[in-house]
């Protein structure tokens, strides 16, 4: 059951990373998923093309949508420059509570929100609750048929604008189908994809980029 995976996840951060060490945990995790028990993490492969369009769009706002364990939030977090913030969204409590652990044993809890509950609900709260204006950045990889709902929710509540870069997760494996059409014919996205492998496989997977044209 996948949260019993989740808790030997973390107890593997804690046997083999160090407090305080981002990229001690990121490998901990890596190592675990790769040679112990497979989970659906980003991973080291597509992880690094998740880091150089961060580091490219250096997000002083950030949302990520299904933190799971809390994998690419590490990664994420570890990049923003001080003062930027990432919220990442998850609506399992139990994998929230041990993604909540995660990030604290990278030492990142300062510059993460995780907010529990469904992204379609929470979508429309953020500027009340975070005084969001937009965000810079946004990961998705959380249920793949909510990504173009999601997207919609989140320009439609005004949450992205001009040169807001949206990242989207397994757009091939499992695959995002509906998500692909969507930002590739629309007049307001420029599109692009990263070919790249399902973590931790050799089977194809990418990540696609798509800058909101306004
Ligand atoms: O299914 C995949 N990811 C889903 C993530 C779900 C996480 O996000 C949370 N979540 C979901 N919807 C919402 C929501 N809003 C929507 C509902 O209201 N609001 C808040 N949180 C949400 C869940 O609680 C989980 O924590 C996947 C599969 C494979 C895969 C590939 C090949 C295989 F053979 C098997 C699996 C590879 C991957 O990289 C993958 O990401
Ligand atoms: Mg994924």
């Amino acid at each position: 059951f996948a949260l019993l995976k989740n808790t030997r996840m973390l107890k593997a951060v804690q046997k083999n990373a160090t407090k305080g060490d981002p990229e001690s945990v990121i490998s901990a995790i890596d190592y675990y998923c790769r040679h112990k028990e497979w989970a659906m993490n980003v991973g080291d492969e597509k992880g690094l093309i998740l880091d150089s369009v961060l580091t490219e769009v250096n997000p002083s706002t950030a949302l990520e949508l299904g933190t799971y364990c809390g994998y690419s939030t590490v990664r994420i977090a570890r990049l923003l420059s001080p003062g930027s913030k990432l919220i990442t969204v998850e609506f399992n409590p139990a994998f929230a509570a041990v993604a909540r652990q995660i990030i604290a044993y990278a030492g990142l809890q300062d510059k993460v929100t995780l907010v529990e509950g469904p992204s379609g609900d929470l979508i429309p709260k953020m500027k009340a609750r975070f005084g969001i204006k937009s965000f810079d950045f946004v990961f998705l990889d959380h249920w793949k048929d909510r990504y173009v709902p999601d997207t919609k929710l989140l320009e439609d509540c005004g949450l992205v604008s001009e040169g807001s870069v949206l990242l989207a997760d397994n757009v091939i494996c499992p695959g995002a189908p509906e998500y692909l059409k969507y930002v590739r014919n629309s007049p307001r996205y420029e599109s692009r994809y990263y070919k790249s492998n399902l973590e931790y496989t050799k089977v194809e997977d990418g990540l696609e980029k798509s800058v909101f044209l306004g």
